[in-house]
């Protein structure tokens, strides 16, 4: 059982920020969410909406929302960060100076995805840096075929919690399980984050698929051989290949590449009818981390020599400006292989 004095911090109040802290409300526990922007923080603790990122969601009026970063972690047993990639350490680095040394009782969770531009870490490593060990108790990460207008409206989900402190991946599981959230634990915290932000550039082109007009064979074939060279480069970065197979890899490579719910999806969708990159990004309004994540994914399988076309092919039309129809015909002419030989 959960206690029920438990508070938990939540840090971003985006689409998936804002609904996991309320799911943990209707759970029983005691949260605050923290935003960067007092319009927003207002608008949750008056209205109990948060409209500019889920129209038409009520959320439960116990959740309290703040910009005040060092009220939202006082006393909290776990910290869950849910800002884009690209925030992760500013954010984490905040957190650090308000936590106090030899002091190890806080659980730091985050339920972002993607890698850090530049360096390509993964985000749990970019918290480990930022946040010295001696003033938290594990780091999860919480990822998972799960989009925050889905979980709003209490449908089910399965996630996964995955960390290599066991029992921290655990308390997160028991803080988030109830009717409609199921929530595993796995150790392979390299295999969970990296498929969580490779699934975002597949995403893309499944995305421009559609908005090109291809069909269901297509979409299939990107998935299945976005999976192979997903796993090809996670493999040689450390991760586990089963894991791959699991809710964090092909489950999250189905939902992302077949839900109108997906920025990345839409994005691609948008790039596919004609849409130009700039305007597709400005009129979203959230983050599509797929973008950033097709630049650190390209370059790694550069540094690893893993061969990973679909993701070329995505690089180009995104950073270099090529054609999706000519990227599509050059993936098709490659010259032929064995499916045997591929799949390692
Ligand atoms: N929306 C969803 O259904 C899901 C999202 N995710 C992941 O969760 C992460 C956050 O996504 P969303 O909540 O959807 O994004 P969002 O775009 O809806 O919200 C992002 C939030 O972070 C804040 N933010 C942006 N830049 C910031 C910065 N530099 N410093 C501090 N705060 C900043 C924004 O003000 C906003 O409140 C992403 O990595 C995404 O891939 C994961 C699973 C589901
Ligand atoms: O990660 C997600 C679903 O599991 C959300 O995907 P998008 O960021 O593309 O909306």
């Amino acid at each position: 059982m959960v206690a029920v004095c438990e508070r938990i911090a939540v840090i971003g109040a985006g689409s998936w920020g804002s609904v996991l802290a309320n799911t943990l409300v209707l759970n029983g526990l005691k949260v605050r969410i923290w935003s960067r922007r007092q319009e927003q923080v207002d608008e949750l603790n008056n209205l109990h909406t948060n409209r500019h990122y889920l129209a038409d969601f009520e959320y439960d009026s116990r959740l309290q929302a703040t910009t005040e970063l060092k009220k939202v972690i006082e006393g909290a047993t776990v910290i869950l960060l849910v800002v884009p990639t690209k925030a992760i350490r500013m954010v984490s680095r905040q957190i650090a100076a308000l936590l106090a040394p030899n002091d190890k009782k806080t659980v730091i969770a985050h339920a972002s995805k993607g890698l850090e531009l530049g360096t390509h870490k993964r985000i749990s490593e970019i918290i480990a840096e930022e946040i010295p060990e001696d003033r938290r108790n594990g780091i999860v990460a919480l990822s998972g075929p799960s989009h925050a207008e889905e979980v709003a409206c209490h449908d089910l989900t399965l996630v996964t919690a995955a960390s290599e402190n066991q029992e921290a991946a655990k308390h997160i599981q028991k803080i988030f399980m109830n009717e409609y959230f199921r929530v595993y634990t796995n150790s392979d915290i390299i295999g969970v984050e990296l498929g969580a932000a490779f699934k975002n550039i597949i995403a893309l082109g499944a995305g421009a698929l559609h908005g090109l007009g291809y069909g269901d064979d297509a979409k299939a074939a990107l998935i299945t051989r976005g999976l192979a060279e997903i796993a090809r480069l996670g493999v040689a970065l450390g991760a586990e290949p089963l894991t791959f197979i699991g809710l964090t890899g092909v489950g999250d490579l189905i939902v992302t590449c077949t839900s109108v719910h997906s920025r990345n999806w839409r994005a691609g969708d948008q790039l596919g009818r004609g849409e130009d990159l700039k305007k597709v990004v400005a009129n979203m309004g959230m983050v599509i981390e797929g973008i950033n994540t097709t630049k650190a994914a390209y370059e790694l399988a550069q540094q690893e020599k893993i061969e990973m076309p679909i993701t070329e092919a995505i690089y180009d039309v995104i950073y270099k400006g090529r054609k999706i129809k000519d990227a599509i015909l050059e993936l098709m002419k490659r010259e032929g292989r064995s499916e045997e030989e591929t799949k390692n």
